[in-house]
């Protein structure tokens, strides 16, 4: 699992490691792992060009002593200084020392640079690239050289993932210690490239719970339900999915297709579109409705292609059993009864529905993904997933990591995409796990599953993703 902690948290962390540290150790083990990488990207050190792009800050620092190091190993190194005057003296005077230069001009050295690095600003920015470095950072950018960003690409917030102006976008970021949210969450991760962690031995005093986890594919394997010798489809579960619409048939269709990959024992459909779903999956149990009438289950879905079927989503919050609300089914819920409920509930929004629920603009949930998916959850007191091109589940409160998955392909926005997720999700919630756990193994796989159907870079539909869910499960359970 990747894990990526506050600045407040890295900060501590760190004067508690150094108070037992020479003076400049932490930015050596920094700097060291920084030029190592570089070393690594490049053909070969001797007789390349480096720029540093060096501002105010202990960024500026750990750009200047890994550039020395590069020059010690033959490269040419220019130093662009964003602000001379405060710029990290020890550093520099390492960088002169090893041979590297100040640039007198820094579009001479950038247009012919084979390496960049972004020392700009690290976790001490704030507000995105000031007015001075956006034509630095462009020409940076739009040089042939592979930009390497140290610790975070600059201009990005680093505790929200936020970008409030211009950031400079690595191919790689090497980042010390942890992992910081704006490295897991879109957009700033987008601007991330590649992340490589460098161990600097802060991690024993960093708080054991995180501000945002990723899982790897073991995370979610050991998430996964598994029947024993003892099971039957009771056992396992049997999920309701109160779905689909005169209009709407093939959202019932498509929720089933992911539940009936989901590990339930059983799927009870309930709705209109039961004809459509027997002639697809005879293996579905149906009943016309209404869901209160439907049988036992262990987990509702209700939501997609719903139409205006308010009473639907009014019974299925009034159960006793984990509910997840979907689609159509955000629109109709009613809040206050999503926050009686004392079983788990579980939100499926993306960025528009998302927006629609807490009265912003969706432009405002997709520039502030964290902080609208936590400010979800308190709201309704319910376990909210957030789709996007990285996925974010959040449990209301403090004190329990937000889940960011990045498996997603941009094939994955589909029509139909998210019925297959919601069915897949309410199967998995229908065999037991947390809300939380159902959800980001459902995000996981669901996002897998979009990568091994389109893996030749072809268009793919909702019911191709569905079909490549075994595929999925194998993939986590066994990546061998
Ligand atoms: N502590 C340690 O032991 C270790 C730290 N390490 C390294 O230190 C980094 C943190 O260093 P840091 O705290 O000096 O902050 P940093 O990110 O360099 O920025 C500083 C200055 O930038 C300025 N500024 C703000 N916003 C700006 C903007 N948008 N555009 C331009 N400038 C802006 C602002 O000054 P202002 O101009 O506002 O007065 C601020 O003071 C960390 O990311 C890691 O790389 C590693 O070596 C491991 C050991
Ligand atoms: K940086």
């Amino acid at each position: 699992m990747r894990t990526a902690h506050r600045v407040e948290k890295v900060r501590t962390a760190e004067a508690e490691l150094m108070a037992r540290l020479p003076d400049g150790a932490l930015m050596q083990r920094a700097a060291a792992g920084l030029a190592a990488a570089c070393a690594d990207l490049l053909p070969r050190v001797y007789g390349s060009r480096v720029v540093l792009l060096v501002g105010s800050g202990a960024n500026g620092g750990d750009a200047l002593w890994a550039g020395a190091r590069l020059a010690r190993r033959g490269a040419g190194v220019h130093a662009v200084l964003l602000a001379p005057d405060r710029v990290h003296t020890a550093g520099l005077a390492a960088l002169t020392g090893a041979g590297g230069r100040v640039a007198d001009d820094p579009f001479d050295v950038l247009a012919t640079a084979d390496l960049v690095l972004d020392g700009i600003t690290g976790i001490g920015g704030t507000g995105g690239l000031r007015p001075d470095a956006v034509p630095v950072a462009r020409a940076a950018r739009g040089s042939d050289a592979v930009v390497v960003a140290v610790d975070l690409p600059s201009g990005v917030e680093a505790d929200s993932g936020e970008v409030r102006g211009e950031a400079l976008r690595a191919d790689l970021t090497v980042t010390f210690g942890t992992h910081k949210p704006a490295l897991l969450i879109d957009p700033a991760r987008t601007c991330a490239g590649t992340v490589r962690l460098v161990d600097i031995g802060i991690g024993p005093y960093l708080p054991s719970v995180p501000e945002v986890e990723a899982l790897h594919h073991a995370d979610v394997a050991r998430l996964l339900p598994r029947p024993t010798a003892g099971s039957d489809k009771y056992r396992r579960g049997v999920v309701g999915i109160a779905a689909g619409s005169a209009r709407y048939p093939g959202a019932a269709v498509l929720a089933v297709a992911g539940a009936l990959r989901g590990g339930a024992g059983a799927v009870r459909y309930v709705g209109p579109a039961a004809d459509a779903v027997i002639a697809r999956f005879p293996e579905t149990l149906v009943h016309a409705g209404p869901p209160a009438k439907a049988g036992r289950v262990q987990a509702w879905v209700v939501g997609p292609g719903l139409g205006e079927d308010a009473d639907a989503v009014r019974d299925v919050l009034a159960s006793d059993v984990p509910v997840l609300v979907d689609a159509d089914g955000l629109r109709l819920l009613d809040p206050d009864a999503v926050r009686a409920r004392s079983a788990p509930t579980l939100l499926t929004p993306h960025a528009g529905e998302a927006a629609a629920l807490l009265g912003r603009a969706r432009t405002e949930v997709e520039a502030a993904r964290l902080a609208s998916v936590r400010a979800l959850a308190d709201r309704f007191g319910a376990t909210v997933l957030l789709k996007g091109s990285t996925t974010l589940v959040a449990d209301p409160g403090t004190g329990v990591p937000v889940r960011a998955d990045a498996m997603g392909t941009p094939w994955l926005a589909t029509a139909g995409s998210g019925d297959v997720l919601s069915g897949l999700a309410g199967s998995l919630l229908a065999s037991g796990p947390a809300a939380r756990d159902a959800a980001s193994a459902a995000a996981h796989l669901h996002g897998l599953a979009g990568r091994l159907a389109a893996a030749r870079g072809v268009p793919i539909t909702a019911q191709e993703i569905a079909d490549a869910l075994p595929a999925a499960w194998r993939g986590v359970r066994d990546p061998g």
